[in-house]
């Protein structure tokens, strides 16, 4: 499978002008954006050079160019929608000769993606940004009839784009035919103005993204041309004629790329943050193990170790699914160009657990990591409060998490509904058919009866979801009350299915490669993997004892085996994160760089504070000395 070829990290890290004096922390809000578009102009300028010989091409896998980006501005990319979402939505949504068009000024234009408005975000189907067909003049007119319409945190949105993919609801003669996408220039390209009938500016300081420039935009009487409505799926004609689409969530395409590229995203957020408190706890010492002993490396507490591990094994996890991931995308994207739509449910389904699970596992790991780290976790020059707020904004955007659960628990529920009446099923919840005509095996202590078990919990907690519906029902509720009513238990089995399709999947990639690897390298990977898997059946050892047949006996063999796995692991722990090779300009932490001098960092760094420019703030004189000589006795 083809990568986008990473931009040489020697090029773009040999730029001296993307470095800082100042820590961007001591930067005021509107500074750190001004610095932000600096260092970011310069690498839209590099990225530009190094894809002109590239026309844009639809769905690149995933790689971690875009991160560099992040790791030298040592923060969320405005530009970054430019490349996540705008080009992909054209590239996936509009028609080869819009492509053309729209793309025609390559990288000379900044796009972002409006969807999301101040009073929608999940629901689509109840956006209220309106395009109506005027027949007259060929165009769309593009209003925000209520305050709650303004699109609402679109990244770049504020003051860096100068065009934006807009989901508006499409109306044509009165009829409204759903959200629909249309390509709209919002600011001049000269002056950068916004243009006659738009509101435009950034929506204000977050939890982390603040450098991402999420903005609001509101329309008034905005005209565009009908060819700007993106037509590959559905058409507008010129006398008003609308084509349907062969499937109208095709339109919802390029939030299922987003989905899905998240996969390999977070592997690399967790690469960085075990990174780093990887090789702080075996700088840091703590602590005795031994009393008569010198203090340990922190390393060496086997509860720290538990608490490390997991994030090297799981961003292996992460990658290694996210590729899987990848080439089924690539699959249904390839059938749907060639007109079947067959297994555009299932990755839907596939591609909403696996998000949601991947960025929630990125979110509370990288918390465990800095919390690993002791007080000087806390300290924003380790970098780990960044990578918290960054990555845990992915739980929320792009779907938020707890919907996307139900749309794969939808998915589970009408699969299961397929098995009871025999009918055969993808290979990727075919387990259903299985136990519901009762063929699985006794527990086995071993990573595949690990998997075996846990997707007899999903099956379980499937069946029980469907007749926990069932009982709403009977007792006279509509099936979309039962539905709610029994959302809790339907969550419950979507992250079940979650968690089995990535131990699956994770076991068998590493399984099926092993041959290929040098010895050491596989027994390392089969290590982690086992890990991974050991760590969540005792996690669900619940589940496990209600859906298998899994004893006491059982899971005290399988602590046993964890605890002698993060023993074996221990020795190569160090090697294992410096594998992840990230360079410490990327990493950018005073505990994870590669040298080790970690309190040599700490103090640099700290002596960077505008504070510390004086040995006595004039605030000591303006404000605390009259105070004290006052009270002084
Ligand atoms: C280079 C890459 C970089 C990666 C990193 C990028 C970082 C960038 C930083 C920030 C970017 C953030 C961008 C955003 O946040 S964009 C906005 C994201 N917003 C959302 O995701 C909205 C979520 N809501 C939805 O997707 C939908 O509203 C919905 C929840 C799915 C419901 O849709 P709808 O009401 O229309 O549909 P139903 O629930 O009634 O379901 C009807 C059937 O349709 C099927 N369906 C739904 N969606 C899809 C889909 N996407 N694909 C295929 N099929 C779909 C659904 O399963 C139902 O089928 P059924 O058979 O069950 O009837
Ligand atoms: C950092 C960041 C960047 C973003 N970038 C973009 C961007 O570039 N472009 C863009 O268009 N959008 C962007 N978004 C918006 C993002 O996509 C939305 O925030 C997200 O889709 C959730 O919508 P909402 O915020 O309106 O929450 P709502 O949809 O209002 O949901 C709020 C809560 O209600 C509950 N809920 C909602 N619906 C259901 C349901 N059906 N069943 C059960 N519970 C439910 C859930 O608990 C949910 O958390 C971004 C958001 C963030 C945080």
């Amino acid at each position: 499978m083809k990568c986008y070829p990473v931009p040489r990290e020697n090029l773009v890290l040999s730029i001296d002008n993307l470095k800082d004096d100042i820590p961007e922390e001591y930067l005021s809000h509107k500074e750190c954006y001004e610095n932000v578009i600096r260092k970011g102009s310069v690498l839209y300028d590099i990225f530009s050079e190094l894809s002109k010989d590239r026309k844009h091409k639809a769905h690149q896998a995933p790689s971690n160019a875009y991160r560099i980006s992040d790791g030298i501005m040592q923060n969320v990319n405005p530009f970054l929608l430019h490349f996540a979402l705008f080009v992909p939505a054209i590239t996936n949504q509009a028609t080869p000769e819009q492509q053309a068009e729209f793309l025609k000024h390559g990288f000379g234009i900044i796009g972002t993606y409006a969807q999301t408005e101040l009073g929608h975000g999940t629901f689509l189907r109840g956006l209220e940004t309106t395009a109506t067909l005027d027949l007259e003049t060929d165009e769309f007119v593009l209003n925000s009839p209520t305050l709650t319409s303004y699109k609402w945190w679109p990244g770049g949105l504020g003051h860096t784009a100068n065009h934006c993919v807009v989901m508006a609801q499409l109306y044509v003669k009165g009829k409204c035919h759903g959200p629909h996408l249309f390509f709209v220039q919002i600011r001049d390209i000269e002056t950068h103005e916004p243009l006659p009938g738009l509101k435009l500016g950034e929506i204000g300081a977050k939890m982390g993204f603040n450098t991402a420039d999420n903005g609001f935009l509101g329309f008034h009487n905005f005209r565009i041309p009908r060819n700007n409505m993106l037509m590959k799926n559905s058409q507008v004609l010129k006398d008003g004629t609308y084509v349907e689409s062969k499937n109208e969530k095709l339109t919802y395409g390029s939030m299922v790329f987003v989905r899905v590229y998240l996969l390999s995203d977070m592997a690399y957020m967790l690469a960085r943050a075990a990174t780093i408190s990887v090789r702080y706890s075996a700088v840091r010492h703590q602590s005795h193990i031994k009393p008569d002993e010198p203090e340990v490396q922190i390393l060496d507490f086997v509860i720290q170790q538990h608490k490390l591990f997991i994030s090297i094994a799981t961003s292996h996890a992460f990658k290694i699914c996210g590729l899987w991931l990848w080439q089924t995308y690539s699959k249904v994207m390839e059938d749907i160009g060639k007109g079947s739509m067959d297994r555009l449910p299932e990755l839907h389904a596939l591609s909403c657990c696996l998000k949601t699970t991947s960025t929630r596992d990125a979110g509370w790991l990288i918390e465990q990591c800095r919390l690993a780290c002791g007080g000087h976790g806390y300290l924003m020059s380790s970098n780990l409060p960044s990578l918290y707020t960054t990555a845990t904004a992915a739980i929320t955007y792009e779907g938020e998490s707890t919907v996307l659960l139900l749309q794969t628990a939808r998915y589970l529920i009408k699969s299961w509904k397929r098995a009871m009446e025999g009918e055969s099923l993808p290979a990727t919840v075919s387990f259903l058919s299985e136990y519901f005509n009762k063929r699985y095996n006794k527990w086995e202590n071993t990573p595949k009866g690990i998997v075996d078990g846990l997707k007899l919990v999903v099956a379980g907690v499937t069946k029980m979801c469907a007749e926990s519906i069932q009982k709403h029902v009977s007792r006279g509720q509509q099936y979309e009350e039962a539905w709610n009513s029994s959302s809790v238990q339907l969550i419950k089995a979507s992250e079940a299915y979650s968690r089995a399709l990535l131990c699956e999947v994770f076991w068998f990639e590493v399984d099926k490669v092993s041959s290929t690897l040098s010895n050491n390298l596989a027994v390392v990977l089969k290590q982690l993997a086992e890990l991974y898997i050991t760590y969540w059946a005792l996690e669900k050892r619940g589940d496990l004892l209600v859906y298998t047949t899994i004893s006491k006996d059982d899971l005290d063999k399988l602590q046993e085996r964890y605890e002698e796995l993060l023993a074996l692991i221990r020795p190569n722990a160090v090697g294992l994160v410096d594998s992840f090779d990230i360079r410490d300009e990327i990493l950018c932490s005073t505990l994870g760089a590669y040298d080790g001098r970690v309190y040599e960092r700490m103090m640099e760094h700290a002596l960077k504070s505008p504070l510390n420019a004086e040995t006595v703030n004039q605030s000591f004189h303006k404000y605390m000395k009259p105070v004290i000589l006052k009270h002084k006795i």
